[in-house]
């Protein structure tokens, strides 16, 4: 048993050596990386007017609803109606547009919810098409009657936001 210890001890020596003397030069810029964490921009497919759509993309994000995809190629947002038929039909309408648009989303559907995430996967990253298959929801959503949904804090958002599994096993009247 003191021979393994020994062991162990010569062979973290070193190791930790190297991680002290690196720690002591940041490879980053702190101001930097505090706005990025705050007011994180997207990143956008190549070919785009990164100008015209990065203020359509802060105008669709002001309000809170639309948020920016953890690795911030995308967009994303949770709707939720009265029921289940509302939902699917409000997916219909907007899949006749994608069909139209020849633009597909990320989506899943639970119930009376449904989650939809829009990223343009060739050239990668947020596009104009996202941007106005964006548009095209909330049109819809507004005239299916969608609920408003209350804002998750920082705190409380998930690393892969959609659709809990059991999001439609809650009681009638509790369903936020
Ligand atoms: C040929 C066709 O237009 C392309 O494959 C489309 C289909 N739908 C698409 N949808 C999305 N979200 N991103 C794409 O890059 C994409 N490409």
């Amino acid at each position: 048993m003191p021979t393994v210890l020994s062991r162990g001890s010569q062979i973290l020596r070193p190791l930790h050596r190297a991680s002290f003397k690196q720690s002591r030069s940041p490879p980053f810029c702190w101001k930097q990386l505090l706005s990025m964490s705050t007011n994180p921009e997207p990143l956008f497919s190549e070919g785009e007017d990164h100008e015209q759509l990065s203020n359509d993309a802060a105008a669709l994000l002001a309000d809170g609803e639309w948020t920016l995809s953890h690795d911030r190629k995308g967009i994303e947002r949770r709707f939720q109606f009265k029921t289940f038929n509302k939902t699917w039909e409000f997916m219909n309408l907007v899949a006749a547009d994608c069909k139209k648009m020849k633009h597909h989303p990320e989506w899943s559907n639970i119930y009376n919810k449904a989650h939809i995430r829009w990223t343009t996967h060739s050239p990668i990253g947020l596009s104009a098409k996202d941007i106005h298959m964006a548009r095209v929801c909330n049109a819809h959503a507004e005239t299916l009657g969608a609920l408003p949904i209350p804002q998750e804090t920082e705190a409380g958002s998930s690393a892969t936001p959609g659709l809990e599994a059991g999001d439609c096993c809650v009681p009638k009247g509790t369903n936020p």
